[in-house]
């Protein structure tokens, strides 16, 4: 059975952090997972993870100040880039969090940027972390290091550390063109998570071809966790029907 996580800083985002847990909880995920988590204390997250019994499947490094335009800090201060190493090894480790995404900034990943990746790589392995590299298509950021996944998977290839994962978004993939089946046909064996949203909008999952994506994946033995990181039309719980047949069933939760 395929394990859907539901993204909370889109998912049931118009409730406080401590109901959004429990919203996920009661509506059937056994797994959450989250964009950027660090507003709220490390044991807070991990509290409400466990008065819940919900998995915390990813989240995000420190990226910058997004409002700004900042998409990642592979690129910038080397400071600012090994502290936010520090933080997201700190989360991650109070959560129990086995994956997370590092966005690397806007502009080509360059000789330096794949240094510190893999240095960031290696610290990661060292608590059981692997180190996910996600394409952003280049309508929604442009000038993003990695408009494709065939970017992010050279830079996979050049970092050259086995916990160095993809993070396949078949909203981004659909968004700018892309083939999310084929993709996981070519690279499934690098892909370490997976995220959904419906390409017209970013809502709830609604084209046959994500449904086919997820069927293909569960058939496939693949045994991550695919995040539902969409902006809801309306109420959450109300728009969760598409997930009903993935397991996700209030009242009714398998483990994540
Ligand atoms: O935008 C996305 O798809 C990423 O998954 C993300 O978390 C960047 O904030
Ligand atoms: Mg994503």
């Amino acid at each position: 059975m395929i394990r859907i996580a539901a993204n909370l800083s889109t998912l049931f985002a118009d409730l406080p952090i401590e109901a959004r847990f429990e919203a996920a909880a009661r509506a059937g995920f056994a797994a959450v997972e989250m964009q950027f988590p660090y507003a709220w204390p490390a044991r807070h997250i991990a509290a409400l993870l466990a008065a819940n019994g919900l998995t915390l499947a990813l989240i995000n490094a420190p990226a910058g100040d997004f409002a700004r335009g900042d998409r990642g800090l592979v690129l910038g201060d080397e400071d600012a880039f090994r502290r936010s190493i520090d933080q997201a090894i700190a989360y991650a480790q109070a959560t129990d969090c086995r994956r997370v995404h590092v966005l690397i900034g806007n502009g080509p990943p360059d000789a330096v940027a794949v240094r510190r990746l893999r240095e960031a790589a290696r610290r990661f392995s060292g608590h059981g972390v692997a180190l996910m590299l996600e394409a952003l298509n280049p309508l929604d950021q442009p000038g993003y290091a990695l408009p494709d996944l065939a970017a992010a998977d050279a830079l996979r290839i050049a970092i050259g550390e086995a916990n160095v994962r993809l993070q396949l978004d078949a909203y981004h993939l659909l968004r700018s063109g892309g083939d999310p089946l084929a993709a996981f046909d070519r690279l499934g064996g690098h892909v370490g998570h997976i995220q959904i949203a419906d390409p017209s909008d970013r809502g709830e999952p609604s084209e046959p071809v994500l449904f086919d994506v997820l069927d293909t994946v569960a058939a496939s033995g693949w045994d991550g966790f695919v995040g539902a990181e969409y902006n809801p039309r309306g109420k959450t719980a109300a728009g969760l029907g598409w997930a009903r047949r993935y397991g996700v069933v209030p009242g009714e939760r398998t483990d994540g």
